[in-house]
């Protein structure tokens, strides 16, 4: 076995992320990823280069995409020797590609590589009923005229038209990730005003980092957009106030119902991507190292039949990964919590807060302490720059990592909640 090497993280690139049904509308996976792709590549002189791998994923994807990334390498300007491969774990994908690309490179199999995520819920996959499925692909195996024409017979005429629609919902629960987390609001008693301030806070952030210019060389314009489409400098804690609650709005404490369209991550569509490699690689190529990954773990929480919530897996992950590592919180200098909703950050944070929860959930003798909030979200994060399910962890890792080639030096922990109870966390340092 090689020993294990530092892997840098050169840079991201991505295109604006787009409201659901807005400006990407007629936009396919493909055509996003490889926007992002693209990008990538013109910025650090990469076409016609063959890459250790590529890989990325989409939470919801057509099937003619059985292997989306490679369809998009080999329309791509890289050298199409390179391999590429799709991988798909929720919300989590973006954030497990870098991962992966990183073990990678850090084990010496690949000198370079990239990840990324894309999705669509414009350009969602509609399948056809089960039924009708069945006698479709009965029709297309039947060995002869009279075959399919008896395959046919099955068709009935009000059968056709019934479409399966991907819902954005646990199989296991029937719930949406919304309803899930209304849940876990009430459990932890998350406040109203704070998911609202939380909200304001992200949009205004986000806004001023654009007007520093800090996304010149993260973001690439793409049909239309400069900037994330959800984006809202206006937004403020009293617009937000008005706004009526959309999850958590039945049973029996519905009055305590606080998650609003507001506080809540858009449906979005978007594609990014990261360039990773060694530092063998990046010297050779002459490309600055913006930080270094600094490791990663996945947790998942049983949340069909225990009642640890859905969304709180990093909550499990995030401690685990400390203790390998021998640091606490006081050891960074950015907190990247992905936003699916305020109240899942919120509840999050009160779990790390709470010496009853660190005590008999994660074993530990004092709780992990607070995140100070002027090291959390420092640029805003997916409740104002929207979250295309894949695309969102790509977006975090290039936004650390800048943060950090900013600041000099420093270490930044990245935690990204995802559907199926998991959670996907990760530190870079420089
Ligand atoms: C692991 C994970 O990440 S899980 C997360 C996965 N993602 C999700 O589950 C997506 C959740 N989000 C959703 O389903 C949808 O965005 C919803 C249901 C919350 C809201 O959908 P919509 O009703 O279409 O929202 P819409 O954009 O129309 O906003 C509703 C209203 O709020 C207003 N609004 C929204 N955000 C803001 C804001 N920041 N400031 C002020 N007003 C706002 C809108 O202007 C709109 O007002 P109007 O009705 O007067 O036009």
């Amino acid at each position: 076995m090689q020993t294990v090497r530092r892997v840098a993280i050169i840079g991201g690139n991505r295109i604006p992320f787009a409201r659901s049904n807005g400006r990407y509308a007629k936009a396919s996976n493909q055509d996003m990823l490889g926007a992002a792709l693209n990008g990538l590549v013109a910025r650090f002189g990469l076409a016609g280069e063959r890459l250790g791998e590529v890989a990325a994923g989409a939470v919801l994807k057509h099937s003619r995409d059985f292997n989306l990334t490679r369809e998009v390498v080999l329309g791509s300007r890289l050298d199409p020797h390179t391999p590429a491969y799709d991988l798909q774990q929720a919300c989590g994908t973006g954030l497990e590609a870098a991962i992966l690309v990183a073990n990678k490179i850090a084990l010496g199999q690949i000198e370079v590589g990239i990840a990324g995520g894309v999705d669509t819920t414009s350009d969602a996959p509609l399948a056809v009923n089960e039924e009708l499925r069945r006698t479709l692909l009965e029709i297309n195996a039947a060995r002869s005229l009279g075959g399919r024409l008896r395959a046919a017979t099955r068709l009935r005429p009000a059968q056709p038209f019934r479409p399966e629609i991907p819902r954005n919902a646990e199989p296991r629960t029937g719930l949406s990730m919304g309803e899930h987390a209304a849940i876990t609001a009430r459990r932890w008693n998350v406040d109203r005003r704070a998911q609202d301030e939380l909200a304001a806070r992200s949009h205004h952030r986000l806004a001023a980092a654009y007007e520093r210019g800090f996304f010149d060389d993260l973001v690439t314009p793409y049909l239309g957009l400069t900037r994330d489409a959800n984006l809202r400098p206006d937004t403020s804690v009293e617009k937000l106030a008005a706004l009526k609650p959309v999850f958590g709005t039945r049973g029996p404490e519905a009055d305590q119902a606080s998650m609003t369209a507001g506080n809540s991550s858009p449906l979005t569509d978007g594609a990014s991507t990261v360039l990773l490699a060694s530092e063998e690689w990046a010297n050779a190529h002459r490309l600055p190292v913006l930080a270094w990954f600094g490791g990663a773990e996945t947790a998942a929480v049983d949340f069909v039949h225990g009642d640890e919530g859905l969304l709180m897996a990093p909550a499990y992950a995030v401690p685990r990964l400390l203790a390998r590592t021998g640091l606490t919180f006081a050891d960074f200098d950015y907190f990247e919590i992905h936003e699916a909703f305020a109240s899942q950050v919120l509840a999050t944070l009160a779990a790390w807060e709470s010496a009853e929860f660190c005590r008999d959930r994660l074993g530990l003798d004092a709780p992990l302490g607070p995140v100070d909030p002027a090291k959390l979200n420092v640029n805003g994060s997916s409740l104002a720059a929207g979250h295309p399910f894949a695309a969102t962890g790509g977006r975090i890792v290039a936004t650390l990592a800048k943060l950090l080639a900013q600041r000099g030096s420093g270490r930044g922990l990245i935690s990204i909640c995802a559907a199926g109870g998991q959670g996907v966390v990760a530190i870079l340092e420089r």
